[in-house]
């Protein structure tokens, strides 16, 4: 059994690696996708990826076949069941169901095929619902959590769990990364199961388009949020792969907070929406706020470099050009 909890651990040379079989799992979503892109921008030549029709991460026997005839030698895990508050809140079942399959078998099966390095990205939502602010690393499992996204919640805590255990007992190098909330190209856009950033810019895009006088945003608008762009996690997820081989999870997050009022505001001008917003109390605020402690990430070297702002105009273009237009 390993001794200590915050031992390092390293594995090899990940950036020297660059013929090294890579496994990113979910690589045609938000994550996944600006992973590819960061790995491939880095001259790493041997990436191996799986739709999810190719192969189901839930199969334990499918994970298991894919890993002894592959035999990755790095797996980077961004496939999970994944939405925002009102899918969270409408399939609990899912939510921890799929997520604890597919972490279960990807983890299990990458320790059991000799991987040398696993990343395990969780979430935000793994800390109290009222953690102190901004939120360090210490905070996980020190208080009730959000109500609205607990199912999620819980799947991710016990993703950060297996792979501290697997350390612990296998000396095995897998770590977790937190991110806050993420918005770029490849987001989800759909009107109800989408995070709020996507679900914003493609209901100010349809008012403006269909010339209506005002847009529906959901809750109160005082709830706080830190928004990341996808492009700055993945860069921070390659950095964790290099650089970091430690026990405890990482926060991943841009330390720049607004008010859901402020991002509505925000994707209004950058749509160029001009009619008002009216604010639907029926639906739920989720956790007031959840501001990371991003200085861990900091004191390793690594800081974003993308701010809302461009973030947002980058993340429209990409919408009119991608979404809206493969439509007509
Ligand atoms: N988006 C965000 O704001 C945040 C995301 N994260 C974390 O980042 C990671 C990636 O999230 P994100 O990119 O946003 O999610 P997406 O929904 O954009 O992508 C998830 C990917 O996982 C794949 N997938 C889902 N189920 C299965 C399955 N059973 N078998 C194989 N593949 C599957 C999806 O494929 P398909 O579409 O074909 O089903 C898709 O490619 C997750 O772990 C999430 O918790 C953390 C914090 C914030
Ligand atoms: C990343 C994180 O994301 C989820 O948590 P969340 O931060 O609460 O996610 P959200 O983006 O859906 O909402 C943020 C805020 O925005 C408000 N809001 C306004 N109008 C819309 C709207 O139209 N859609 C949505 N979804 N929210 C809206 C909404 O009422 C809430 O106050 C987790 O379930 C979990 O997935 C997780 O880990």
């Amino acid at each position: 059994m390993a001794d200590t909890t915050g031992s390092e651990m390293k594995s090899g040379s990940f950036m020297l690696e660059k013929f090294a079989k890579i496994f990113v799992a979910g690589h045609r979503g938000l994550v996944g996708s600006a992973i590819v892109r960061k790995l491939q921008d880095q001259g790493f030549t041997n990436l191996v990826l799986r739709t999810h029709s190719e192969l189901d991460l839930t199969s334990q026997s499918d994970v298991e076949s894919f890993f002894a005839s592959e035999k990755p030698v790095y797996v980077i895990l961004a496939a999970a069941k994944v939405g925002g508050i009102h899918a969270n809140n409408t399939y609990p079942a899912d939510f921890i169901g799929v997520n604890l399959q597919i972490q279960t078998n990807v983890i299990h099966s990458a320790y059991k095929n000799d991987v040398k390095k696993l990343l395990f990205l969780g979430s935000s939502c793994i800390y109290p619902k009222f953690a102190p602010q901004p939120i360090p690393e210490s905070a996980l499992l020190t208080g009730p959590l959000e109500p609205t996204n607990e199912w999620y919640a819980i799947a991710k805590i016990a993703g950060i769990k297996m792979c501290q255990a697997y350390r612990l007992q296998h000396q095995w190098d897998a770590i977790s990364g937190m991110p806050t909330n993420l918005y770029g190209q490849n987001d989800n856009f759909h009107p109800e199961n989408s995070h709020v950033l996507p679900a914003l810019m493609r209901r100010f895009h349809e008012a403006k388009a269909n010339n209506a006088d005002e847009v529906v945003v959901w809750g109160s608008g005082s709830p706080l949020r830190e928004f990341l762009h996808v492009d700055d996690l993945a860069d921070a997820c390659v950095f964790l792969m290099d650089q970091y081989s430690g026990f405890e999870h990482v926060n991943v997050g841009s330390g720049v907070e607004v008010t859901i009022k402020e991002l509505a505001e925000l994707v209004k001008e950058v749509v160029g929406f001009k009619g008002k917003l009216v604010w639907d109390c029926t639906k739920p605020d989720g956790t007031p706020r959840k501001l990371m402690d991003n200085s861990k990430l900091a004191s390793l070297g690594w800081t974003p470099k993308i701010s809302l702002k461009d973030g947002l105009s980058q993340t429209y273009e990409w919408y009119l050009e991608n979404v809206v237009q493969q439509k007509q």
